[in-house]
């Protein structure tokens, strides 16, 4: 067996294409841009790079942003004022804070602080709790990235053993949200999980969101599973890699997600969609 390839850069190009196509729709129909609020605190490397890409695809899909670039001693109270008046503006549909944010300010605080019906990353409790509920309205990006990746295996998921790996709030716990509203089976596991791989051995769909580069070897796959790698690590000699081993994963499973190219650009395109979804519901 050797896996097929789920690759997230041709269908998040694809799902571009569509949008850019709802866009143009609204433009002419008199209706205005989606506008997106990119706020970047600091210069964190890996962040300099995601927020260029997110404001570079609104631009290619037309959609308007308004940047901010703030210096890495921005206070907490400084960055709620700039929310409040985000949350108030009428041509902003939706608002993303990079992640991470400087050690002196609290994510939670921040995310908290967003409106929730602008919260185009998903992340405010209320739309972890609409998920958690099976009501979801914004959908965290990665994990929404990942359904759609799924869809496209054509896989019924209802049924399925689902793993985890990994429970951060960006990721693995709103994952095994999504594959429970799917009518998976869903295991999480994380640091402190024993005989991790005795529990990867039982899943038909993996998803892995760790950050540590090839821990999961092609003898931890169940025959037959499909394989999602959240995972970016860069190595010593530059190369990007996930956190599966991909060429020995690849022998067992039946579709995997390859690192770079897998899970990230959906990410980005559903960010996109996210935030067309909320100017759709506006009257302007
Ligand atoms: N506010 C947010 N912060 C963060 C999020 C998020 O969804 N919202 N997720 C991650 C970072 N992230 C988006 O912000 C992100 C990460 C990776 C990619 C991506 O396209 N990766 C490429 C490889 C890129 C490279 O070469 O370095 C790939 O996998 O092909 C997009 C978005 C944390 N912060
Ligand atoms: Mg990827």
């Amino acid at each position: 067996m050797t896996a097929k390839i789920l690759d997230g850069k041709a269908v998040a190009a694809e799902l571009r294409e569509h949008i850019a196509q709802r866009v143009q729709q609204r433009l002419a129909q008199g209706l205005r841009a989606p506008g997106l609020a990119v706020v970047l605190v600091g210069q964190n490397p890996a962040s300099l790079v995601y927020v260029r890409n997110k404001r570079k695809a609104c631009e290619q899909l037309g959609f308007v942003t308004k940047d901010y670039d703030l210096p890495a001693t921005t206070t907490q109270t400084e960055l709620l004022t700039i929310l409040d008046s985000l949350n108030a503006d009428s041509n902003i549909d939706g608002i993303l804070v990079q992640l991470p944010l400087p050690a002196h300010i609290d994510p939670n605080v921040i995310i908290e602080h967003i409106a929730p019906h602008k919260d185009v990353d998903g992340f405010h409790p209320y739309n972890i709790g609409r998920l958690a509920l099976k009501m979801p309205l914004l959908r965290p990006c990665t994990p929404k990235g990942v359904m759609t990746l799924l869809a496209k295996t054509g896989v019924e998921l209802a049924g399925l053993h689902a793993v985890v790996i990994g429970q951060s709030n960006i990721v693995g716990r709103p994952m095994a949200l999504e594959l429970l509203a799917a009518r998976c089976t869903v295991t999480i596991c994380h640091s402190r999980t024993r005989d991790l791989i005795n529990q990867t051995r039982q899943a038909d769909v993996l998803v892995v969101a760790v950050g540590q580069a090839e821990l999961v070897k092609g003898d931890w796959i169940k025959p037959d599973a499909i394989v999602i790698d959240v995972g970016m690590n860069r190595l010593d000699n530059g190369k990007l890699v996930g956190d599966v081993a991909f060429a020995t994963c690849q022998a067992h499973a039946s579709w995997i997600t390859p690192v770079p190219g897998g899970v990230g650009p959906m990410t980005i395109a559903s960010l996109l969609e996210n935030t067309l979804e909320v100017a759709e519901l506006s009257k302007t």
